[in-house]
């Protein structure tokens, strides 16, 4: 077993009893000179969650008044932990005698209003967190979700990468060193406060080095459909890097909260990379009585990708060979080639606390038999798995305030601003500019998932319609070559944008009629809740997310299930695809439609419900000192635009 190391100079400047805490924590903290302000450990640091619940759960009556007036400045009323934490901290500090007894007593006062506390401790991380990275969905999941959780009054944080020299990030000078693979690797972390949300970015040359990048870039690996080598390494390194976050950052942003986020925490992993997490928090920590009341739930964007690698990369891992049998998987299928192998994902499933997904029914697809569940629904049989679905960022996708639309609209002026939009989108991507031409819009990663394929082998059955086709994508290069031929087949009727192009995205949300999402799988899909936000009408494969977020006639129209064979389009599912299109073009003008439109904007498609759900789940978790939070709203929407590379 190999250990942290502890660098004791550079916990020189701090009180006994936090010394004690991060003596235990085995970390190392860089020694530097000019320490940045949130490396630089203060007293009231140390000072852990449950230690502030106990005393904020009994505040005496005689303290009211004030703590009245605390409330309303605080996060809606229900963080009083500032003041008590500081009162407790000073009382316990090495203060003089009769200090610490003023202290001790005054904290005792706030101990016994019978204030209800609320909030959890919640790490998420993943390799994507928007609008930092993102090639698809996870990102915007990582980005949207948890300061929807922190205007709940929970104290959130997320882990993720640092793929490029995010301009809104700084250095904390807090370095741990962690055993990756055969070597010894020291870690950095940088870190912003935005939304509420402590952003967490670790720092470590075999994520700059290799991506240098911000969104759609090569986060996995060299080109899409090729995976960097050392993914093992590198997710591995994250996994540990995301255990060391809570217990060693100090951050002194947020109004309500201070100090290292402490040990009664719960970290939601997201997808195959951050599988191994539950181990390390086993090995690692609980093992040693770090950590012991943190729990780990696991959730599943996509269940296509499971991290899949010959069995003996396992000793990458630097794990217990006990895990082996977690990690364990005999593929069925033989590409690249059939046989024993480790599977990330597996081991994520087995080894946390709890399993969520994206959407109820595709919990319930992933349960269904081993197609659905891609060899994987046995295991989640034995533990059960729950679907929250996916709320969408309100903010970044908003049709009022847009900042890559000409017209600005809401559902009032919908009509009035669509065929203005509609004709800039036109222009925007070279197609004849003619506002009674319905548009239909697709915008995806170019994977078999997407039915990217399948749409094209559609087009010939519905192209002579009156209508406009306009699709945005990148991914497999067989794909994005299908989509550049667009323009030469049909010069004035369709066009294919193989870019990562996210003004484009947002022009085709608002200008299009209709948007078209012919999934092979969806495990939840924002782009149908966007289009919805936007009044443009989702056409979609009755799969999933899907099935969940539109409503047949009500808001949207199905095209059905789809073969989730990839090797080649099933025709049947191209004429599904065909014939769903023209009935939707039949409403276009129609009051049917009118209604239609009028339902996908009528709808509350924010992180608020699902941000509800997801506590619920975190709370049954039973991590110490946790309680329900808030109804509250955002605390602080920032500019996004802060994140480009210099
Ligand atoms: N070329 C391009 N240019 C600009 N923007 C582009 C783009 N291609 C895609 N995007 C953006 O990427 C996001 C795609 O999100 P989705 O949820 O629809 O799919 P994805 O499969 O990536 O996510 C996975 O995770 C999410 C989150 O859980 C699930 O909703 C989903 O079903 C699952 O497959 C959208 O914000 C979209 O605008
Ligand atoms: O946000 C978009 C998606 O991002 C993640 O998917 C990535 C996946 O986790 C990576 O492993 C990789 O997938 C490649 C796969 O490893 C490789 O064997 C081959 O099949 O090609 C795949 C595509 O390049 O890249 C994926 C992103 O493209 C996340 O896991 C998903 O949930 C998100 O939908």
């Amino acid at each position: 077993m190999w250990e942290f190391r502890t660098s004791s100079a550079s916990l020189k400047s701090i009180t006994n009893c936090r010394l004690l805490l991060l003596s235990s924590a085995h970390c190392c903290i860089s020694n530097k000179k000019h320490r940045s302000p949130m490396a630089t450990l203060t007293a009231s640091s140390f000072c852990t969650r449950s230690l502030h619940v106990n005393l904020r759960e009994s505040i005496g009556p005689d303290s009211k008044a004030t703590l009245k007036k605390d409330l309303i400045t605080t996060h809606r009323g229900l963080r009083a932990t500032n003041k008590v934490d500081e009162l407790h901290v000073k009382a316990k500090a090495k203060v003089n005698g009769r200090q610490a007894k003023r202290y001790a007593s005054e904290s005792r006062n706030w101990r016994s209003s019978g204030l209800i506390v609320c909030g959890m401790n919640i790490v998420f991380f993943g390799t994507e967190v928007g609008p930092w990275s993102k090639t698809g969905g996870l990102g915007d999941v990582l980005g949207g979700l948890p300061p929807a959780m922190a205007a709940n009054g929970h104290r959130v944080m997320t882990v993720s990468p640092r793929y490029d020299q995010y301009k809104d990030a700084w250095d904390t000078e807090v370095i741990t060193e962690l055993k990756v693979g055969e070597k010894v690797e020291k870690v950095r972390f940088f870190h912003c406060y935005k939304r509420g949300v402590d952003r967490v970015f670790v720092d470590h040359p075999l994520f700059l080095e290799k991506v240098w990048g911000k969104t759609a870039s090569k986060i996995y690996g060299p080109i899409a459909g090729e995976d960097y080598k050392d993914n093992q390494l590198r997710f591995s390194l994250l996994c540990q890097a995301a255990l060391e976050a809570p217990r060693i950052l100090n951050f002194t942003n947020s109004k309500y909260f201070s100090g290292p986020y402490g040990e009664d925490v719960v970290f939601v992993a997201n997808d195959w990379h951050t599988g191994p997490l539950a181990c390390y928090l086993e090995t690692n920590y609980k093992s040693r009585g770090i950590y012991k009341s943190a729990r780990v739930a696991f959730c599943i964007h996509n269940i296509a990708y499971q991290g899949r690698f010959a069995f003996a990369d396992f000793s990458l891992l630097n794990l217990p060979d006990h895990y082996k049998s977690s990690f364990d998987f005999i593929d069925g299928y033989d590409k690249p080639i059939k046989g024993r192998k480790i599977n990330w994902m597996k081991a994520g499933i087995l080894e946390s606390d709890k399993v969520l997904t994206v959407s109820p029914y595709y919990a319930k697809e992933l349960v269904s038999g081993v197609e659905k569940g891609v060899e994987l629904d046995n295991v989640l049989r034995k533990t059960g798995i729950i679907g929250i679905v996916n709320g969408m960022d309100v903010q970044e996708w908003n049709p009022l305030t847009d900042k890559y639309t000409s017209v600005k609209y809401d559902a009032s002026t919908v009509l009035d601003a669509k065929p203005l939009l509609k004709e800039a989108l036109q222009a925007e991507v070279g197609l004849p500019v003619d506002r009674n031409i319905p548009v239909v819009g697709f915008i995806g990663r170019l994977e078999e998932q997407k039915g990217s394929d399948i749409l094209i082998a559609a087009i010939p059955q519905f192209i002579k319609e009156n209508v406009q086709i306009i699709i945005l994508g990148t991914g497999k290069k067989p794909m994005e070559k299908q989509l550049e031929q667009l323009e030469k087949l049909y010069p004035t009727k369709a066009r294919g944008v193989a870019k990562f192009n996210v003004p484009l995205a947002h022009m085709i949300t608002a200008g299009a009629d209709f948007i078209l999402v012919p999934s092979r799988f969806e495990p939840c899909g924002l782009i149908q809740l966007h289009a919805m936000r936007y009044g443009t009408v989702p056409i979609v494969a009755s799969t999933g997310g899907l099935v969940d977020t539109v409503k047949e006639g009500f808001t949207g129209f199905h095209m059905g299930a789809f073969s989730v064979e990839s090797d080649a389009v099933d025709p049947a599912d191209a004429i599904a695809v065909s014939t769903t299109v023209k009935r939707a073009l039949v409403t276009y003008g129609t009051s049917a439609l009118t209604e239609i439109i009028k339902n996908c904007m009528a709808q509350d498609l924010s992180w608020k419900g699902p941000a509800k759900k997801w506590e619920d789940v975190l709370l049954s978790l039973d991590v110490a000192s946790s309680k329900p939070g808030i109804d509250g709203e955002e605390i602080a929407p920032l500019a996004k635009e802060n994140v480009a590379t210099p």
